[in-house]
């Protein structure tokens, strides 16, 4: 099996997949026709990127392509639809840079309230001037929102709830439950979050529904002297109002790692409003750069690339596109309680719904319990099959699956 690796990659990983036997190309300055004509002349079966950006062109002029791994989370530089017309696999390593992320948005927040940037430049520029940081906040007992409870979220939260933070937060696909399990206060929207939070972090995906969620309209709903820290994706955030904010609001700062028209070069000049912006702390993209997070997404890389060669499958928790996201609905009738629900939630977790909401009121026998997952359609069969087994269960007296799309 050929695999072509066009950008910055785990050297661990690559000696590691050489030694399985396996075919490597490592070229981390492909970009654009240069990736293209690669694609085209070595003819590799899987392609590994991070955020170099694989387009419907390179898609369908590439016919030796199977499987496009991107080695990260956010897989919005993958022309996925283009990828499930040509039936190839698109898939990403989901929580392998999860803690590097949460550590970044540790480093903004600090950052931000002990204004170290300035702190550093005034000394590079030979000036000592204690006087001018004695307004800084301090961060225990103030409120963090995260709007975006998955795997970074959530390290997130540890971590804040460590340096004495109190953390609420919003996903549509984490339940109020699961939320305080992990101690943090929940809410129904990110709205909701703004309202109440003194500094607030996204760690969603870039969506129609997330992009433009940073606008004037969810400004005016935050604190006057809030923080917000968007280490996810530039588009997530309206730059124009974001700025004109910035000026209206003498206390609210911005903290970012990410930037609208991030330039696909390493290494080049980048002259940007928001990144210049003396109440802007911006980093260069770098939530994910660090060894070990490169290590554990090269391995996780490594290893689906080994069980594609054996089996030609990918894993259905990686695998991000010939699929949609959908709704199902589930209802199970018990005629004694037994283990049968505690079972369908593992098992839903198992295949990897999240569950939303289940209205689990005290088990009583003869009970119906419902819940409503948002899943993929690859899931939707996983999730057919734990029903039909349910159907079978002794206490069970009827499962029932809806699609809702
Ligand atoms: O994993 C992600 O979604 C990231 O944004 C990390 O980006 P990178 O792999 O460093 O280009």
């Amino acid at each position: 099996m050929k695999v072509l690796v066009a950008d910055l990659f785990s050297q661990a990983a690559l000696e590691e997949m050489s030694n399985s036997g396996i075919q490597v190309i490592y070229n981390h300055a492909l970009n654009g026709d240069s990736l293209k004509a690669v694609l085209q002349s070595e003819a590799p079966e899987v392609l590994v990127v991070r955020s170099t950006k694989v387009t419907g062109d390179m898609i369908a002029s590439s016919p030796s392509l199977e499987f496009i791994i991107r080695a990260g989370a956010g897989v919005d530089n993958i022309d996925c639809v283009a990828a499930s017309k040509n039936s190839i696999y698109v898939a990403n390593c989901p929580g392998k840079n999860s803690v590097a992320v949460a550590e970044l948005v540790m480093g903004h927040i600090l950052s931000v309230d002990r204004r170290l940037p300035e702190n550093y430049s005034l000394l590079k520029q030979g000036k000592w001037n204690k006087g001018a940081f004695s307004e800084c906040t301090g961060i225990k007992g103030r409120k963090l929102g995260i709007i975006g409870l998955g795997a970074i979220g959530k390290e997130v939260s540890i971590r804040a709830k460590s340096f004495g933070l109190e953390v609420c937060g919003t996903d549509p696909f984490v339940s109020s439950s699961q939320a305080h399990a992990l101690g943090i206060e929940y809410f129904n929207t990110a709205e909701e979050v703004a309202r109440v939070s003194d500094i607030i972090t996204f760690h969603v995906p870039s969506t129609p529904q997330t992009k433009g969620m940073i606008n004037s309209s969810f400004l005016a709903l935050c604190k006057e002297n809030v923080v917000i820290i968007n280490t996810s994706r530039g588009d997530l955030a309206n730059e124009t109002e974001l700025l004109r904010e910035l000026e209206a609001k003498p206390g609210f700062w911005y903290a970012c790692d990410v930037y609208l028209g991030e330039p696909a070069a390493k290494e080049c000049d980048f002259v940007h409003a928001l990144a210049q912006h003396p109440k802007v702390y911006g980093s260069h993209h770098i939530g994910a750069s660090t060894k070990q997070a490169e290590t554990a997404i090269g391995l996780e890389a490594l290893r689906m690339i080994l069980q594609y060669s054996k089996t030609r499958k990918v894993d259905a928790g990686n695998l991000v596109n010939m699929q949609t996201t959908t709704k199902a609905n589930v209802s199970v009738n018990v005629r004694h309680h037994g283990q049968a629900l505690a079972g369908l939630l593992t098992s839903l977790v198992d295949c990897g719904c999240k569950v939303q909401e289940i209205e689990n009121k005290p088990f009583r026998d003869g009970a119906a319990y419902t819940a409503t997952v948002y899943l993929d359609c690859k899931n939707l069969e996983c999730l057919q099959g734990i029903v039909a087994e349910l159907n079978g269960k002794e206490g069970v007296i009827h499962a029932n699956l809806v699609h809702l799309g």
